[in-house]
């Protein structure tokens, strides 16, 4: 039976008598890649910061690998990883640096780190500019430098917010390889992303969020299903779904006016 990884039960998060998640019930499994689609302030982030313990929810659970985030941080902590939107790097260490850093507060047995960051750096291209400043890196720069550290520990769940804004396609097929080749080897991948056509191709399973609310979940081909578009792109099943079809006649109002 394959195991669940990440689950969330009645995931709530309130600000004031605002609700901006919503009682979300979400299970992602072993070898499985689910993307976390919704508009521009559905909950994303949010949902995502609740799942690493960045933030405490209002009401309900989250678990990581049977470890309540919120009761057992530490060992939820050290199975997953997490790449978020705006990583913040240290601008004065250089990148192998900053891979030994993150293996030592990940506890990485030191005989194997030495090996594990120089095979991530030669894979995220950064082997030339390793002994540089951060402070120096562009931003595709930094963010390859953040998913090297988030795989060092070998995590069994990665979170990863927008990862592949700012990367150009090169960089983003290799992220979509390594987070194929992460699950293949039996991890849960939850991403977030804007990009449909990442999700089509690289996702199991999506979800979507709108106004807080998880409103459908399935296979791309389940959804298609499910809003009765056989042969729509993902993109079509979204904008359907989020009610965004309804700017076309906004859009064509204001020609018109
Ligand atoms: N600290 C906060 N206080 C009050 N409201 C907040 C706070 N953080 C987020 N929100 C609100 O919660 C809602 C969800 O925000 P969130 O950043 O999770 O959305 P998102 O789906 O990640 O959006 P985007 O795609 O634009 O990044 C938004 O309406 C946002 O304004």
């Amino acid at each position: 039976m394959e195991s669940v990884l990440i689950k969330t039960h009645g995931l709530t998060k309130r600000y004031g008598s605002v609700s901006v998640v919503k009682g979300l019930d979400l299970e992602v499994k072993s070898g499985e890649i689910f993307g976390f689609l919704g508009p521009n302030g559905a909950g994303k982030t949010t949902t995502i910061k609740m799942l690493t313990g960045l933030l405490d929810p209002s009401e309900g659970e989250a678990l990581i690998c049977n470890y309540d985030i919120s009761k057992q941080p530490a060992q939820a902590k050290s199975l997953m990883a997490y790449v978020p939107d705006q990583p913040k790097l240290y601008g004065k260490l250089s990148a192998r640096e900053f891979l030994h850093l993150i293996s030592a507060l990940y506890r990485v047995p030191k005989d194997v780190v030495k090996e594990r960051a120089e095979q991530l750096l030669n894979l995220f291209g950064l082997q030339e500019r390793a002994d540089e400043l951060l402070e120096g890196y562009s931003h595709s720069m930094r963010q390859k430098v953040v998913l090297a550290s988030a795989l060092i520990h070998q995590p069994k769940v990665i979170l990863l917010d927008e990862p592949t804004v700012g990367l150009d396609p090169g960089s983003a097929r290799l992220l979509k390889d390594v987070l194929q080749e992460m699950a293949r080897q039996g991890a849960a991948v939850f991403v977030s992303t804007h990009i449909l056509e990442i999700a089509e191709r690289m996702c199991h399973r999506v979800g979507i969020l709108k106004d807080g609310l998880l409103i459908a979940q399935g296979s791309p081909e389940e959804l298609r299903q499910k809003v009765g578009r056989e042969g729509e792109s993902l993109e079509d099943i979204f904008l359907e779904l989020t009610g965004s079809h309804e700017n076309a006649e906004l859009i064509k109002s204001l020609e018109e006016g």
